[in-house]
Order: structure tokens, then C-alpha cells, then sequence
């Protein structure tokens, strides 16, 4: 595209003679003899270059220079005049014109001039960019950016640095850092002091802030000294509040309500729990007997919408099937032999909250059908009674059975394994989840200092290779009563072996816990049973798949070695 040039001169043959050889040389060129006119066409046209004579009707180039400056138009200004004198050409420079001509000009030094004047005003829309460019990605980074000089006076900073240190451009530009009035601990000012000072870089990890009203904030500060032009500091303070938090949360949580845990699968169950915050489905809980499924299922109404309401728990094995009836639907008087006064049922105490079925897989067929219909239709009939009631209940249930099995065999209901299957937690064994076990026990130990009042402070570190090795049949129940027998034996601040229960005792005097839960012999002879079959191996064992891989690395046992 070409450059426009505007020439003002109130005198026609410059004017004229300017604008013919400006466009010879292939310029886009506008002349006008006075001021407004000037005026008029910069105030609607991009204009690369404007020539001007100094004494125009009424007015001067002087002037015109001076609204090129108000109206920030990147254009550089050419006085030239056919009475040069210090005045005029002093107030030109000092208004910023780009040079300073006398009449008559010479068109090779016009020329010449132009097309400095051209270069120079690309150079000026280049540097503009940049700096716009620059002041943007400033502004759009999320840490914290803050330039001191040498006096520590702030001389940038960016928006950021008001979300994380909280003052502004206003509160700061042109201060003292350290004259801010602090609210933290003012670690940032020692790093920059000692950055002007030292003149190199310095990093502080992951310090706490202490600030007044951002509590727990950690940041990470990287400074760099400045060198080149004006002497001071940069300051980058980068907020890892969040993933401080984050790293933590993936390091895992240790306990979940009264869960202590902090397994892989553990970490999936808890969020799983979580997820299920404010959805009212049912939950089955599957597991073997003691690995917790009652504090599962605790943890289920606590983190749920319905931790205000009651949660209800009734063992369905340990009542006959009337009595089971009559203790979850209630009864009428007289609509049994023992009926001897109405009774109101569990789940009708549980409304509003949750009941928890433990060992749903031992309700009979019968208990069955209404448990049914009460999840599905949220009425029951009292025993004795056809008046429906309505009752707005959360159901989990919890099994230690194979309730597919028992479908299967068709002693449970399949419409209701079904219902109650809608979202299955299964909660693995301790064996699986060995980890677990140091925190287990730190956390039953206390428990037990408390209820027994014992100075315990730990296990041997026999007692501990023992437990890491058995295969504990009675998962986290077991651990538990271990632990308390041995509290109640005990006389020492230590647990060690002989205060154990006897089983543990004599496992430690024949064979390492391993070998006799599950030692190689045994090991071997499952796989050999199974064909190698390590799923049907791990079910004849009542271990996991994993285990049995583990053993078998563990042992060195190869199918050559066997009698395949
Ligand atoms: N993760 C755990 N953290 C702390 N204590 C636990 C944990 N899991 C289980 N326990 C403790 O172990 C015992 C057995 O737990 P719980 O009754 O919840 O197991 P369960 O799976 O429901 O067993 P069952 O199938 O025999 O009813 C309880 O005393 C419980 O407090």
C-alpha cells in the first residue's frame, strides 16, 4: 500500500510542486492550504507522514503538531518553514517533530527525509505491538509479577499480584516495598533485598504466606536480578495453594469417616462415596465378614443428604423370619402368638434416613418379597395389618455372600438382587491391602490406650513381620481383636509376640504366618488342582487373583516344576 502523505503550505505553487514530485516518487499525497482542512482530513484519515509549514492562515504547523500529539497518532510531523528561527525550531523538537526544514527544501533531502520519517514510524508501530503484546501476556499470567529498581520502589507489577500478595497498582506504583504495610510474613521483600543485593537468582519452594486473609496460601518465589537499563529485582510468586492440596489429596486420604485407609481400592470407594453425595440409590455392600462394611455403610449416611435423618441398622441373620418381619415392617397386637402390643418397625423409625440390611443375603424368600416391594413402591403393610404406609427411606445392604450364586441356587430373589445391586461396592479383603495394616494398627492402639487405659505404644517388630505375613481369614475384625486381647494381656509399653493370641503364638512357633496360611505347598497344590487356573486357584484358596500372582513370584513356583 502506499504512504499518504498530507502537506499543508498556505503557499499554492509549494503545495504544487511538493505534491508532484511526491507522487513521481509514488506517495499518496494530499495538500491543503490551511489548518481546519488539515484538521479535517487527520481527524478521518490515516495519514503515514504530515508536511507543514510553520505560518498558516491564523494558525500555525506548531499547532497542528500539537493536536498529532493529543490525538496519539503514530505520524511523524516534518516543519518546514521560509523563516527558520531557535524559536520556532526549538518549540518543534520539544513537541516531538520529526524534523526541521527551511525553505526552499531541496527534493532530495525531502526525499530523504520522508522516507526516514516512514522507517521510523514502522519502527514505532513495531515497538507499540510488542509492548502491547508483552503487556498482555503480563497481565494474563497468573502468578504474580513485581519489578522493584534498586530503592525497591515497585515500578510493574501485574493483576495477579493482587489475588495473591492483595494490593493493587494504585496502593503500590512508585513505593517502597517495604513500605507497604505488610500482611504476611514478608518473605517476598527478604528474597528481593538479598536478589538487589547478591545480584543473583534466587528460589524459595513452597513457603507459607501467613497472610491475613488468604490462610494456608503457599507459594513459590523466584526472583532475578536486573541489570540491564535500570537496576533492580523481578519478583515471580506462583500460588501451589491448589496443588499443594491436590498432591495431598492424591497421596490419599488416610481415614473416610471412621474408615482408616488409605489402600488404592479405598481411595476408589471413598470417591465413589462421595459421588454418591445426593443420589438416593440403593447400595450393596460386598465384602468378606470384617472388612468393614458397617462403617462403609455409616460412611454412606454421614456423607449422604440424609445425615440428619436416622440410620438404622438390622442383622437379618440373626433374627427368625417372623421375628425379622415383625422387627422391619413392625406388627399389629395379637397378629402373632407373641404380638402382644402394637410395633413400630425399622423402617419406620428409619425415615427420613437410612437403613442398613446387614447380611440381606439370610432374609427369606418371604422377608425378600416385601423387602421388595418397600424398596420399589416406598409403602409396606405392618405384619397383621393392610393399611399401607408410606415411609421415605435410603436402603444399603451389605452381604458377605456370593448373591449371585444364591440367585442362581434361587434363594434370593433376582428382582431384588437387582434392585439392590444398583451400585455394588465391594470392599477388599485385608490381605489385599497389607499396607494398611501400620495405620490400622497406630489406629486401634490408641483406641485401646483410651478403653483400657494402658501405657501401649506400639507393636515388636516381630508382632508386626507376623502381621504383614498372615493372610487374616477375619480381615480388620480380627486385627482388631488381636489388638485388644493383646492390650488386655499386656504388661509392657511394647506388644511383642507373647501377647498375642494363642493362634498367632503357636503360627509363630511352627512356620512363618506365610507358609501356613499360605505357603507354597498349598500354593502349588491349588494351582495343580485348577490347571493352572489362577482365578480358580485364588477361589480355592479364598485369596485374590493378585495374591496368588504374588505367591507365585514369591515361592518361584513354575508350572514345569509341578506335574502338569
Ligand atoms: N477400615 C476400618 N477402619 C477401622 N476399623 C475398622 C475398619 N474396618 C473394619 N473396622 C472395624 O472392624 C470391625 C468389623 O467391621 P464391620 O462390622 O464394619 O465389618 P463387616 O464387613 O460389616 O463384617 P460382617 O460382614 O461380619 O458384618 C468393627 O469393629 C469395625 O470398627
Amino acid at each position: 500500500m502506499k504512504a499518504r502523505i498530507l502537506i499543508i503550505d498556505d503557499e499554492k505553487h509549494i503545495r504544487f510542486t511538493v505534491k508532484e514530485f511526491l507522487l513521481k516518487d509514488g506517495y499518496d499525497v494530499s495538500a491543503v492550504e490551511n489548518f481546519d482542512e488539515a484538521l479535517k482530513i487527520l481527524n478521518t484519515e490515516c495519514i503515514d507522514v504530515v508536511l507543514t509549514d510553520i505560518v498558516l492562515e491564523g494558525k500555525t504547523g506548531i499547532d497542528l503538531l500539537r493536536v498529532v500529539n493529543e490525538k496519539h497518532l503514530n505520524c511523524p510531523v516534518i516543519v518546514f518553514t521560509g523563516y527558520p528561527n531557535l524559536e520556532s525550531a526549538s518549540e518543534s523538537v520539544r513537541l516531538g517533530a520529526y524534523d526541521y526544514m527551511a525553505k526552499p527544501v531541496k527534493k532530495e533531502a525531502l526525499l530523504r527525509v520522508i522516507g526516514m520519517a516512514l522507517r521510523h514510524k514502522t519502527l514505532v508501530e513495531e515497538k507499540n505491538s510488542s509492548h502491547a503484546n508483552l503487556k498482555a501476556i503480563f497481565q494474563s499470567v497468573t502468578d504474580a509479577i513485581i519489578t522493584v529498581d534498586k530503592d525497591l520502589k515497585v515500578i510493574e507489577l501485574n493483576d495477579a499480584a493482587k489475588t495473591i500478595c492483595g494490593f493493587s497498582r494504585e496502593e503500590v506504583m512508585g513505593k517502597s516495598i517495604d513500605s507497604i504495610p505488610k500482611t504476611c510474613c514478608g518473605h517476598c521483600v527478604d528474597a528481593i533485598k538479598k536478589t538487589i543485593l547478591e545480584k543473583r537468582p534466587l528460589e524459595i519452594y513452597r513457603t507459607e504466606c501467613m497472610h491475613q486473609t488468604r490462610k494456608g496460601q503457599l507459594v513459590t518465589l523466584k526472583t532475578f536480578p536486573l541489570t540491564d537499563g535500570i537496576d533492580g529485582c523481578v519478583i515471580v510468586v506462583k500460588d501451589e495453594t491448589h496443588i499443594f492440596n491436590l498432591e495431598k489429596e492424591l497421596e490419599g486420604r488416610q481415614r473416610f469417616y471412621n474408615s482408616i485407609g488409605k489402600d488404592k481400592e479405598m481411595q476408589a470407594i471413598y470417591s465413589l462415596i462421595e459421588n454418591l453425595q445426593n443420589i438416593d440409590t440403593t447400595v450393596l455392600l460386598t465384602g468378606e465378614s470384617g472388612t468393614g462394611k458397617g462403617l462403609i455403610a455409616e460412611a454412606i449416611h454421614n456423607g449422604g443428604v440424609r445425615r440428619q435423618g436416622p440410620l438404622i441398622k438390622v442383622d437379618c441373620s440373626a433374627l427368625t423370619e417372623t421375628l425379622l418381619e415383625s422387627e422391619l415392617f413392625g406388627h399389629v397386637k395379637g397378629s402373632f402368638t407373641s404380638a402382644i402390643s402394637d410395633k413400630e418397625g425399622r423402617f419406620q423409625k428409619a425415615d427420613g434416613g437410612t437403613i442398613f440390611l446387614d447380611e440381606i443375603g439370610d432374609a427369606s424368600l418371604s422377608v425378600q418379597q416385601r423387602l421388595l416391594k418397600v424398596i420399589q413402591e416406598k409403602e409396606f403393610e405392618r405384619v397383621g395389618d393392610a393399611t399401607p404406609i408410606k415411609v421415605d427411606v435410603r436402603v444399603v445392604a451389605a452381604t458377605n455372600q456370593n448373591l449371585q450364586e444364591e440367585v442362581r441356587l434361587k434363594r434370593f430373589r433376582k428382582d431384588l438382587y437387582y434392585r439392590l445391586n444398583i451400585v455394588e461396592i465391594s470392599i477388599p479383603p485385608l490381605r489385599d491391602r497389607k499396607a494398611d495394616i501400620p495405620l490400622l494398627v497406630e489406629h486401634f492402639i490408641k483406641m485401646f490406650r483410651k478403653k483400657i487405659n494402658k501405657d501401649i505404644n506400639e507393636l515388636s517388630s516381630d508382632v508386626y513381620n507376623l502381621f504383614m505375613n498372615y493372610e487374616w481369614p477375619g480381615n480388620i475384625r480380627e486385627l482388631q481383636n488381636a489388638i485388644e486381647h493383646s492390650f488386655i494381656v499386656c504388661n509392657k509399653t511394647v506388644i511383642t509376640v507373647e501377647d498375642l493370641p494363642k493362634e498367632f503364638r503357636e503360627i509363630k512357633t511352627t512356620r512363618s504366618m506365610g507358609e501356613k496360611s499360605c505357603g507354597h505347598d498349598r500354593i502349588l497344590q491349588a494351582l495343580e488342582k485348577t490347571h493352572w487356573n489362577k482365578a480358580s486357584a485364588a477361589k480355592l484358596l479364598g485369596i485374590s487373583r493378585r495374591s496368588v500372582y504374588n505367591k507365585i513370584k514369591e515361592y518361584n513356583i513354575r508350572p514345569e516344576k509341578s506335574s502338569m
